[in-house]
This record gives structure tokens, sequence and C-alpha cells, in this order.
């Protein structure tokens, strides 16, 4: 897990507790999350899908694996998104998370990704998908590694 992912998200996350979370993560991952903003638009809710889904798909790298947070889509274990980042770092392939605004990504996004996401069938405020990302992938980092903070122990 050498390459830096990106994480390449609608709106700008202002100091509170939500970029808290986030930082306090990040900062533990290796490498850490680059990260791009996309301002929020305006319109009515197809327009600002459209018009967001443009600038996050604008600010994919070309040839970028990417994976969209899509609360429709199967929601993985942890193991199981480990497993699942191996195989995607085996593409060597620019790893692009993309997380949508208020109205959800459109389907301009949702075609392009290479694999779609979810964290649960929860809807959660965009800001705090940020900070869940971090720690899930964090904790794909510690399973990978064999670290003890993933307790894998069920009932
Ligand atoms: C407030 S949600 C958007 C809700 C919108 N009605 C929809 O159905 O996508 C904002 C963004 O957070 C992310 N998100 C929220 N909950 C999620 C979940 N459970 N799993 C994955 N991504 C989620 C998605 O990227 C979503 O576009």
């Amino acid at each position: 897990m050498s390459r830096q992912p990106r994480l390449i998200a609608v709106g700008r996350l202002k100091s509170g507790p939500e970029a808290a979370l986030f930082e306090q993560h990040n900062a533990r991952l290796r490498p850490p999350f680059a990260v791009t903003e996309i301002p929020e638009a305006r319109g009515s809710a197809g327009e600002i899908r459209r018009r967001e889904g443009a600038a996050l798909l604008a600010a994919l790298p070309e040839g970028g694996f990417a994976v969209a947070l899509d609360l429709g889509a199967a929601a993985p274990t942890s193991e199981a998104l480990a497993a699942l980042a191996e195989r995607w770092d085996g593409t060597g392939r620019a790893l692009c998370f993309l997380i949508g605004g208020a109205e959800g990504l459109g389907p301009a996004v949702l075609d392009r990704a290479d694999h779609r996401l979810s964290l649960g069938p929860l809807t959660w405020p965009h800001f705090l998908v940020r900070g869940l990302l971090a720690e899930q992938w964090y904790r794909v980092q510690a399973i990978r590694a064999g670290h003890p903070y993933h307790r894998a122990w069920r009932p």
C-alpha cells in the first residue's frame, strides 16, 4: 500500500469535530489520503448532482481507479475490504475515493466508478463519511499488516 490514495470529496470541510475525526485517522495512515475538495454546486437536485459529478470526474487523474462511496452498493466486512484493497493495489492504478455531497453522486460518477463501496445501509452526512473512511482505511492497513488494532473475534 505504498502509493498515496486520493480522497476527492464534495464540500469544504471547516475546522470542527468532523475535521478533527478525519485528521486524527488520516494522520495514522501510511501514506495518508491526499484530499481534493470540490465546491458544492447550486441548482435543482439533479443539476447539483450533474455539476458536482462533472467536477469530481475532472479531478480524477487519468487512469485513476475510482471507488465511489455509494450507500446503495454492497457493504463489505473490514476483512473483505482489506482483500479488495490488495486487489486494487495490484492494478497499479492511482486509487481515488469519491464522496458525494448532500444530493449524492449522479449516474455519470456511478457509471465511471471501478468499484462502488457502501459503508452500510445508513445514510451518513458527507463530512462524517471522510472520517469513517479514514478509520476504515487505517483498519484495512492494520488487517493487512497483522496489527492488533483490528480484533477479528466474533461470538
Ligand atoms: C448525505 S449522503 C447523500 C445522500 C443521497 N440521498 C444519496 O442517496 O446518495 C452524501 C454522500 O456521502 C456518502 N455516503 C453517505 N452514507 C454512505 C454510506 N452508508 N456508505 C457509503 N457512502 C455514503 C456518499 O458518497 C454520498 O453521496
